[in-house]
C-alpha cells in the first residue's frame, strides 16, 4: 500500500471527535425530500438532483440562503430526531466516538416551531446514540448573528427550562457586518449560567472579529479562525490562551475561504503550534463527513502520519468530554499509531 492510501486507512480507523457540526447542515437532499413529503411542505426544488445542482457557493451567504430553506421542512420532534439520528449513524460508521453539535433554534422559532420540539428531538437522538454505541456528546445552542442581540436574549429565555441539556453557546450565520461585540451582553449572561462559549470567527471576517471573540465574548474556543493567521499577535494570543480552532477543510473549499485544498493552511496551523482540529461543519452541503475531510487533507496537503496523529489527538484533548473519557480515547489512539 502506498503512503497516501495507508494514511487514509488510518484516518478512517482512528477514533475521532467532531467539534464543529451544524445539525441542520447534515440534512441530506433525499432525507429533506422525504420529510418534506411527510410534512406536506413544498420545496422550491423539484428533485434531489435539482437541489444538489444548486450547491455551488462563492461565499458563506450563498450557502446560508439554501441552508435556511432546507431546514424549513423540519416541523415535528420526530423530524429533529430523524435528522440527528441519521447523522449519528453516519459518523458512528466512521469511528467518530464523540460529537459536539450546534443547533440554530432561531431558524426554527421564526417558523413557529417551539424550542421544546427542536431540542427534544435532537437530545433524544444524542441519548440513544449513547445507549446504542457509547457515543458521547455535547449540545451547543447557537445564536444567529444576523439577528439582534435582543432576539438572542429571547432565545436564551426559551432555552432556560432545558438548560441542563445544553453544554455550550455558539455564534454563527452571516459573519461580515455582524462582529462578536454585537452580542457582548448576551454572552455575558451565558457565561454567568456557566455555559461553555464558542463563536465562529475569522471564517470570512477579519482578524479583528477573532480578537473580539477572545477579548469581549471570552470564548473557550474559536470556530474556523482561518483569518487569525493574518495577525502574528493574534496567533500568539490564541496560543497563550491555549484556545482550540475547529477547522473545516471541505467547508473552507466549498465556501471559497481557500481557493484550492492544496493551499489549505492546516499544516501551517500545526507548525505554529495551534490546537487545530478537523471537522465537517455542514457535511450534506460541503461534500463530505469526517473521513472525507481527513482524506482530502491527506491527498491534497500531504499531511504526514505525525500531523494526522496530532490532529486526531487535538480533537480528543480539546473537546469538552470528561477527563476519564479523554484518557481512554487518547490511549486507543496512541496504540493505533505507535
Ligand atoms: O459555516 C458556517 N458559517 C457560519 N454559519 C453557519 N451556519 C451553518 N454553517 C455555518
Ligand atoms: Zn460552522
Amino acid at each position: 500500500m502506498n503512503t497516501t492510501k495507508a494514511l487514509v486507512a488510518l484516518a478512517q480507523k482512528m477514533p475521532k471527535t467532531e467539534l464543529h457540526l451544524h445539525i441542520e447542515g447534515t440534512f441530506e437532499a433525499d432525507q429533506m425530500f422525504a420529510i418534506a413529503q411527510r410534512n406536506k411542505v413544498d420545496l422550491k426544488y423539484k428533485t434531489v438532483e435539482e437541489l444538489k445542482a444548486a450547491y455551488q457557493f462563492t461565499q458563506l451567504q450563498d450557502f446560508l440562503d439554501l441552508y435556511y430553506q432546507g431546514m424549513s421542512v423540519l416541523l415535528h420532534e420526530v423530524d429533529f430526531y430523524d435528522l440527528t439520528m441519521a447523522y449519528l449513524e453516519k459518523v458512528h460508521s466512521e469511528n467518530v466516538v464523540h460529537v459536539e453539535i450546534f443547533f440554530d433554534p432561531q431558524g426554527h422559532l421564526s417558523r413557529g416551531v417551539p424550542f421544546e420540539i427542536q431540542i427534544s428531538g435532537i437530545y433524544n437522538a444524542l441519548q440513544d446514540a449513547g445507549k446504542k454505541w457509547g457515543m458521547t456528546s455535547k449540545l451547543i445552542m447557537s445564536f444567529l448573528r444576523h439577528l439582534s442581540e435582543e432576539s438572542a436574549f429571547e432565545t436564551l429565555e426559551q432555552a432556560k427550562p432545558f438548560i441542563k441539556w445544553i453544554d455550550g453557546i455558539g455564534l454563527d450565520s452571516s459573519e461580515l457586518g455582524h462582529p462578536p461585540k454585537k452580542f457582548t451582553n448576551v454572552f455575558k449572561a451565558c457565561r454567568d449560567l456557566r455555559l461553555k462559549i464558542t463563536a465562529h470567527a475569522g471564517e470570512e471576517g477579519p482578524p479583528e472579529y477573532v480578537w473580539q471573540a477572545i477579548d469581549i465574548i471570552k470564548v473557550d474556543r474559536i470556530d474556523h479562525g482561518n483569518r487569525a493567521l493574518e495577525d502574528e499577535l493574534l496567533i500568539a494570543e490564541i496560543k497563550k490562551r491555549d484556545l482550540t480552532l475547529t477547522v473545516c477543510p471541505l467547508s473552507n473549499l466549498k465556501l471559497c475561504v481557500v481557493t484550492d485544498m492544496k493551499q489549505h493552511p492546516i499544516r501551517s496551523m500545526l507548525e505554529l503550534g495551534l490546537n487545530a482540529t478537523i471537522n465537517s461543519d455542514d457535511p450534506a452541503y460541503f461534500g463530505g463527513y469526517m473521513n472525507d475531510n481527513y482524506t482530502a487533507l491527506i491527498e491534497k496537503t500531504g499531511i504526514n502520519k505525525e500531523e494526522l496523529f496530532q490532529l486526531a489527538k487535538n480533537g480528543i484533548s480539546c473537546s469538552w468530554m470528561d477527563k476519564t473519557a479523554k484518557e481512554i480515547h487518547l490511549k486507543q489512539l496512541d496504540n493505533l499509531f505507535h
